[in-house]
């Protein structure tokens, strides 16, 4: 296992926030009247379904029309396509160790599944970020090895299943000091190809919980996170090096009241599940929009599963983009302006992003051999640079005549070049003590480990 070593720099980013408002249904178009105005690439307006207000209503601010405005907005004109063309900037950092994290939000029939998933026709996000990564690993001209693997999860209930493993049981969360959170048991299948994925991505989805609701014909009961994991390992003289980025794309289930979606017995209960975690994840939203208006605030990451999963994308190392999804339709009103107004929210928080940079496990002994080996490159290195220190001062000039001046100009150059050759070698010098110094830290850390753990079975022994 690689280790992680702490990050060289960190970037805040700020969560790119896209909202995308579907076309009106068949049903819709009978029943329903478009109230979603859009001003211009990133505003839009929700128009007060109330059609009795009129212009005084309006002038004297007595009408419930909203006015928003994100980084994008894209009508019910817009492809998949044109959703991931604005978001799409953040997947790129993936196959050079960064994390990124997409996720929809929005209402029950608002579009979510279909935005990330899609259609044959008009693939969804997963689909359209999976062909981005496979294609700039092949354009990628570095002789790194570079692995892709993938896992897919769903949380139903409040528990966690495998959507890659056919009788998947319970998964718990684990706290790893390195790693952060993780699932514990979740399969990651390597791949190399999107085909491959799209297998998965179909199976894993044929095994998601759906049931048809009055919302929705097919409604997503549980949230699904996909994760595409990139490992690329580099190798220079000194280093074996890992660079490990992540994708995780999310499909939360919507949220809705129990009275809309005319549900009872175990469908209630999904729904009060949904809602809980949903509710926790607006909570954490709402914490962090005003973390960073007015300082500190509790967030509470451990009031659901989904948060504690989604913790990184929404604070810690992860370049993020929300995905609002919402319905034209005068009847969804109150759920449009209620994913609008966390969205805005959402527009205030901030991540700090970084590379994962990792060594690969080396064995005590190849440290070892590495450090002699640059020990003996400093030795020589040394007295290549004494070498040319005496050799620069070997003719004293005492009078210059006339014959004497293109050795003079010789000479000059020559010093000028072994000042420039000395400089380098200083160089040189001072970047291999340095990698030295850093092996030496990892040797010292490897044998702390080892006495760690030998103290760790002696006291094992003696019980
Ligand atoms: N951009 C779009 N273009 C055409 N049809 C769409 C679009 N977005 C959503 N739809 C249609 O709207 C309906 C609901 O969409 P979808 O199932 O994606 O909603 P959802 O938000 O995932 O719902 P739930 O939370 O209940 O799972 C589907 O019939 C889908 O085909």
């Amino acid at each position: 296992m690689p280790s992680i070593r702490a990050p060289a720099s960190k970037q805040t980013a700020t969560l790119l926030v896209a909202v995308k408002c579907r076309p009106l249904t068949e049903v819709e178009q009978r029943q329903s009247r478009n109230i979603i105005q859009f001003v211009d690439k990133k505003n839009v307006v929700v128009l007060d379904p109330d059609l009795s207000k009129d212009y005084l209503d309006r002038i004297q601010n007595r009408t419930k029309e909203k006015r928003y405005c994100f980084d994008h907005v894209l009508g019910p004109e817009c492809t998949n396509a044109d959703v991931y063309k604005s978001v799409c900037s953040t997947i790129a950092g993936v196959i050079q160790g960064l994390n990124a994290t997409v996720f929809a939000y929005g209402s029950t029939g608002s579009g979510k599944t279909y935005t990330m998933v899609g259609t044959r026709k008009d693939p969804g996000l997963m689909v359209l970020s999976l062909n981005t990564i496979f294609e700039l690993i092949k354009k990628d001209k570095c002789s790194d090895k570079i692995e892709v693997s993938c896992s897919y999860l769903e949380v139903y209930n409040e528990v966690i299943y495998d959507l890659l493993e056919k009788s998947s049981g319970h998964l718990e969360l684990r706290e790893d000091p390195e790693h952060g959170i993780v699932v514990a048991g979740l399969r990651s299948i390597k791949v190399q190809s999107t085909d491959r994925i799209l297998e998965l991505l179909n199976l894993g989805n044929s095994r998601r919980k759906t049931e048809s609701t009055e919302a929705n014909a097919t409604s997503s009961r549980s949230h699904a996170m996909l994760e595409i994991s990139v490992k690329r390992k580099q190798k220079n003289q000194h280093l074996n090096q890992i660079l490990s980025g992540k994708l995780a794309l999310v499909d939360l289930a919507g949220s809705e009241r129990a009275s809309e979606t005319n549900s009872g017995g175990h469908k209630l209960r999904d729904g009060a599940n949904i809602n809980r975690s949903l509710l926790a994840l607006a909570n954490c939203i709402n914490a962090l929009g005003k973390h960073q208006k007015k300082g500190l605030a509790y967030v509470p990451y451990r009031n659901s599963k989904l948060t504690r999963i989604l913790k990184d994308g929404l604070s810690g190392n992860s370049q993020t983009v929300m995905i609002a999804t919402i319905s034209p339709a005068d009847d969804q009103y109150h759920h449009t302006v209620n994913t609008l107004k966390y969205a805005d929210r959402a527009k205030e928080i901030k991540t700090h992003v970084h590379k994962n940079i990792g060594i690969i496990d080396t064995h005590v002994a190849d440290y070892q051999k590495m450090i002699d080996n640059l020990q003996m490159e400093v030795f020589h290195l040394r007295k290549e640079l004494s070498d040319k220190e005496s050799q620069v001062s070997v003719k004293p000039v005492e009078k210059a005549s006339d014959d004497e001046i293109p050795w003079l100009n010789a000479l000059s150059h020559e010093t000028s070049e072994n000042v420039q050759e000395r400089i380098n070698l200083q160089k040189a010098l001072f970047e291999l003590e340095e990698t030295n110094l850093r092996n030496r830290i990892e040797l010292q850390r490897l044998d702390d480990a080892i006495i760690r753990d030998e103290v760790g079975l002696k006291f094992l022994r003696t019980r």
